[in-house]
């Protein structure tokens, strides 16, 4: 079954290899859930269906390469208490871990799904989602096994915090052995928080030489709160990706730009936190590969809005629009190691984020508004829409 998406006002397809970011005046081919063709809306050939989109702009849909979605209970008061003062510390944790062990499964598999369908609501086509709320062997294990059900890709962050009452490096010995392999069924991938308050760089590093011997792909919570150390050791260890990225030094910076390992910034947690912003513009000018991410969790950033994050890097980070949208869907499958998704070039996955909007500067010229029209997912509608 074919489908012609025809009547694109602009179509950004992020095809490298054609060069080719954005069209005008567009048409899309999706043919078994992949890319079949675009080009020129007059030259478009037949289908078997036939989609105007009324001039609307078309995106790949959103990469949302680093969340948190497997959590329960409620930290507003945490939050209201940061807006008038108190500064983050990794400590809150522990309180939606008390929460999320409380829930059952099948509390615990409506709250990742209901999550799961607001990313897609907004846009979102591929999301990461990681353990961390569990910090017990059957806990992260269950965390991990319905994550595993409902999204697309799993990390396991058993080294999140030290929970209370056990010693880091016992807490470390338990994470790289009897956790991680209860886990090992249902994750592809393996984070750790290498940072003050959660895990020392020496601790972090034996968390991820762990998690590669077990054959899981590595990422890192870096540089968030401080000059953790996390940014150097990621790329030391070939990790996909570093995460959070604020506080860099020159350093960081080039060995980033000298890496595969993407830098993955997360403009809503920034805001949330009160957090100074993480120099994208610096390492977008020094040649590193950035992927932005909505960080989506209870704790530093309770929304999964992708077109708000979007908005974000260009109003306050200074990114080109370009810029924040390929690092929104390319970045974020670079940083999930992922090919065929993150852009529409011919044979990726037809993932369609349609805006109700002539052009994808809109993210940021209408901050806020509800901006994602349809959503197609291998060429099968996600959300309803109108015209
Ligand atoms: N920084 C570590 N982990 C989460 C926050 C977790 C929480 O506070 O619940 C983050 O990515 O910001
Ligand atoms: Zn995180």
């Amino acid at each position: 079954m074919s489908t012609l998406f025809t009547n694109i006002g602009e179509l950004w397809v992020f095809d490298v290899e054609a060069g080719v970011s954005v069209l005008r005046e567009a048409a899309l081919v999706a043919d078994g859930g992949r890319v079949a063709w675009y080009g020129p809306r007059a030259e478009a050939p037949d289908a078997d269906e036939r989609v105007d989109l009324g001039g609307r702009a078309v995106l790949p849909g959103w990469v949302d390469s680093h969340t948190h979605l497997v959590f329960d209970g409620d930290r507003s008061r945490e939050f209201e208490a940061r807006m008038a003062g108190r500064p983050y510390e990794a400590g809150g944790i522990a309180v939606t871990t008390d929460a999320t062990r409380a829930a059952t499964d099948d509390r615990l598999r409506r709250l990742v799904a209901g999550r799961v369908r607001e990313a897609q609501r907004g846009g979102t086509t591929t999301i990461e989602t990681k353990t961390g709320y569990g910090l017990s062997v059957d806990e992260e294990a269950r965390h991990a096994r319905i994550a595993a059900e409902l999204v697309d890709e799993v990390t396991f962050l058993g080294a999140h915090l030290v929970p209370a009452g056990w010693d880091a490096d016992a807490y470390v010995d338990l994470v790289t052995g009897e956790m991680l392999d209860a886990v090992r069924p249902h994750v592809t991938w393996l984070d750790v928080f290498c940072e003050e308050g959660a895990f020392t760089v020496e601790q972090s590093r034996r968390v991820l030489e762990a998690g590669r011997r077990a054959g899981l792909g590595l990422r890192v919570h870096g540089n968030q709160l401080g000059h953790s150390g996390g940014v150097a050791l990621a790329v030391d260890l070939g990790a996909a990706s570093v995460d959070h990225v604020n506080h860099l030094s020159d350093d960081d910076v080039e060995a980033l730009a000298a890496s595969a390992t993407v830098a993955t910034i997360l403009p809503a947690c920034d805001l949330s936190t009160r957090a100074p912003f993480a120099p994208a513009r610096r390492l977008l000018d020094a040649g590193a590969v950035v992927a932005i991410a909505s960080n989506c969790n209870p704790g530093t950033s309770y929304t999964s809005s992708m077109n708000f994050c979007v908005g974000t890097a260009v109003l306050q980070q200074h990114l080109t629009l370009e810029e924040a949208i390929r690092a929104a869907t390319l970045g974020g499958a670079m940083a999930l190691r992922r090919t065929d998704v993150g852009s529409l070039r011919v044979g990726a996955r037809a993932d369609l984020h349609v805006l109700d909007a002539p052009a994808a500067i809109h993210l940021a010229y209408r901050p806020g508004m509800p901006l994602t029209h349809r959503v197609w997912r291998a060429g099968e509608p996600l959300t309803e829409g109108t015209a």
